[in-house]
């Protein structure tokens, strides 16, 4: 232990912001390696670095992000320094230094050195598992004998599912959603990505109308004994509940153009991914897994970018071979909160384009040319045509390409920001009769000033008739119209302060009673998973009283129907008007304010978060913020690091 060390306070004293977790993490490892005589300075340092980087949700640090800087400096506003910091060595003496005091992938130590990463062990076998079940899956889209069906079916399928284009303007353009489901159709793997309402779900019915189909036709003869089994899944109870919404309502909407017996046969109802693998209560292990596989045929996983590395790996474990699986997600959303960015690394952008095999099946079956093509072929490697399991949705069908709400999150997620700015402060112009002020698009607004100007009207329209309603449904509906979205909990921009600031508006205008911390009416969001109530971290419910006038958590399950809890019995929660962006991933609401923080050294704040908060607004999206504070967030961008690097292997 270098004795500038001894104790945490020491660390505290040279090193900026140093958390004891970190700390800690750091003197107990170098311990445990003791027979190497760690003492080394550029050691510690390194696992402190490693330690920080694994709660930021990076599932390794590359030595190539720290080699040469300086870790924990700081100085105050008048320049004078507050933390001396350290710095550490360039990167051929750091690479050096791991290999000769960390330990190889195959020795049994807490970390591992790695293609020049550091893992904690734990994360360097999920990502290993996770690179050789893509391997295996790529290799066995290439193998005859594991292909699904004859290209002469698939091919009369999509032809029945996307009927000819008759638009001129059309004939050219590359139908993404028909090349989405000709890809996925023959794959045991594949990816479905796009932004939000560019019809991921939408195709993905009809990709599952086509897996019917096939698996029924009588020509097809690698169909499966008796129906498919499907399950439709997505990290939380909300995204589940969106899921199945969204599936029924493409249902509907196909119906006619396919065959009752076929859509018949598609599931409705989605679960969560922790209910598809069988929670053990009081344990991290699952009821499924290598050695109990779920007996399923096809498994589609909504909102990926919201699964960590290792709840996949655990997905992925519990399949069986046969079992085919889909991806949907949107890799420009925030990444999980726990370790790892699974979407955003198996699906990079830009795609590089298909192997010239997949191209060629692709435009045989799809019957779409002038598919990109894999741009260096003799490179290609099991690993490398995982492209090939990736098709990009790019065109929004519920936003149309002129809306202010596309058109803001297209200008953040690429980091654009005056023409972001641009857009939310656009003035109003009067119209050619000087009387209408009119704004050319108004499902945007900047709310400027301090929350108690514009706060109250918002209650009035959207928090107040919660009270109003005769039913709890119709409450909820009211409930859904709106939300308040914050980045911080803490502060006065921050969830805990909005949340009073809009209880204090209901009370004045007589909704609630002051004296009441329990209300009719009153919206709230469960904090931790509660297993044997089935009611999960950031389930949104709302009190309301039953038949016989109990006040009673109620809260929203599949089929419009309800579960409802005695309060006393509740995990964890909190009443919920306003909420942090993190935790409203998988959900929509017709108008969005989304709360932006007034300082801008905001760790939290990034183009992502940003992004994810807008893409939350159906129809109305309104932003209080500072020019600066949103200069700011457009230009951070997340990065999470990680060794899988599909286009480099
Ligand atoms: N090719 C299409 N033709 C007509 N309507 C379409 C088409 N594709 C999608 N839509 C419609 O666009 C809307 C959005 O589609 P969908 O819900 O599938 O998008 P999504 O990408 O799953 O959205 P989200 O990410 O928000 O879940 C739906 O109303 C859907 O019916």
């Amino acid at each position: 232990m270098p004795a500038l060390y001894k104790q945490f306070n020491h660390a505290q004293q040279q090193l900026n912001n140093i958390e004891a977790v970190d700390y800690f993490f750091a003197k107990e490892i170098q311990q445990s390696l003791d027979k190497h005589n760690n003492s080394d300075q550029q050691f510690f340092h390194l696992l402190i670095a490693l330690s920080e980087s694994l709660r930021a949700g990076h599932s390794c640090l590359p030595l190539a992000t720290i080699a040469s800087t300086r870790f924990g400096y700081s100085c105050d506003k008048q320049g004078i320094v507050t933390h001396n910091g350290f710095t550490f060595a360039e990167q051929p003496q750091l690479v050096s230094l791991c290999e000769q005091l960390f330990i190889k992938p195959d020795d049994n130590h807490a970390i591992v050195f790695y293609e020049n990463n550091v893992y904690l062990r734990r994360y360097y076998h999920f990502e290993q598992e996770l690179l050789t079940f893509i391997s295996a899956k790529s290799a066995q889209a290439k193998d005859a004998n594991v292909q699904i069906f004859e290209a002469l079916d698939i091919k009369n399928c999509l032809a029945a599912l996307f009927p000819a284009q008759l638009s001129a303007d059309d004939k050219d353009e590359i139908d993404w959603q028909k090349v989405a489901v000709a890809n996925a159709i023959n794959k045991k793997f594949s990816i479905i990505a796009g932004g939000p309402g560019t019809g991921k779900t939408y195709t993905v019915t009809k990709l599952l109308a086509a897996l019917v189909m096939l698996n029924s036709s009588s020509s097809s003869n690698k169909k499966l004994n008796g129906d498919l089994k499907i399950a439709l899944v997505a990290p939380t109870g909300k995204a589940a509940q969106r899921l199945s919404e969204s599936v029924t309502n493409a249902l509907l909407g196909f119906t006619g153009q396919i065959s009752a017996a076929v859509l018949s046969k598609i599931p409705q109802e989605a679960q969560t991914l922790h209910r598809l693998l069988g929670v053990i209560p009081n344990s991290v292990n699952f009821r499924h897994h290598q050695d109990n596989l779920l007996n399923i045929d096809v498994l589609l996983i909504d909102e990926v970018s919201m699964v960590d590395l290792a709840l996949m790996v655990r997905v992925f474990r519990a399949l069986p071979s046969r079992c085919q699986i889909i991806l949907l997600g949107d890799a420009d959303q925030l990444p999980s909160v726990a370790a790892g960015s699974v979407l955003n690394d198996l699906a990079p952008k830009p795609h590089r384009g298909y192997s010239p095999e997949n191209q060629q099946y692709l435009s045989q079956v799809s019957e779409c040319s002038n598919l990109p093509q894999w741009q260096k072929p003799s490179k290609s490697s099991a690993l490398t045509l995982a492209a090939d399991h990736v098709v990009f949705l790019d065109k929004s069908r519920r936003f149309d390409g002129e809306g202010g709400i596309g058109k803001i999150a297209s200008h953040v997620i690429n980091g654009h920001f005056s023409e972001s700015w641009q857009l939310l402060t656009e003035k109003p112009v009067i119209d050619n009769n000087h009387q209408n002020v009119t704004k050319s698009d108004n499902t945007l607004c900047l709310l400027e000033g301090k929350a108690s100007s514009w706060l109250p009207a918002f209650v009035s329209e959207y928090y107040a008739p919660i009270f109003a309603q005769k039913t709890v449904s119709a409450a909820f509906k009211q409930l859904q119209k709106f939300r308040i979205l914050c980045a911080t909990r803490v502060g006065e921009q921050g969830v805990e302060s909005l949340n009073e600031h809009v209880q204090n508006i209901l009370i004045k205008r007589g909704d609630i009673n002051a004296f009441e911390t329990r209300y009719c009416g009153q919206p709230i969001m469960i904090n931790v998973n509660n297993y044997s109530l089935g009611l999960y971290n950031g389930d949104i419910g709302l009190l309301w009283k039953n038949e016989a006038g109990h006040l009673m958590a109620v809260f929203e399950q599949a089929n419009n129907e309800y579960k409802w809890v005695n309060p006393a019995r509740l995990p964890q929660h909190e009443t919920v008007y306003a909420m942090t962006i993190h935790k409203t991933q998988g959900s929509e609401f017709e108008h969005v304010v989304m709360v932006l923080p007034e300082q801008t050294d905001n760790k939290l704040l990034s183009r992502e978060l940003m992004y994810t908060a807008i893409t939350r607004a159906k129809q109305k999206l309104s932003i209080a913020t500072l020019a600066n504070v949103w200069r700011q967030g457009v230009m951070t961008k997340t990065t999470r690091y990680s060794g899988v690097d599909l286009y480099k292997k």
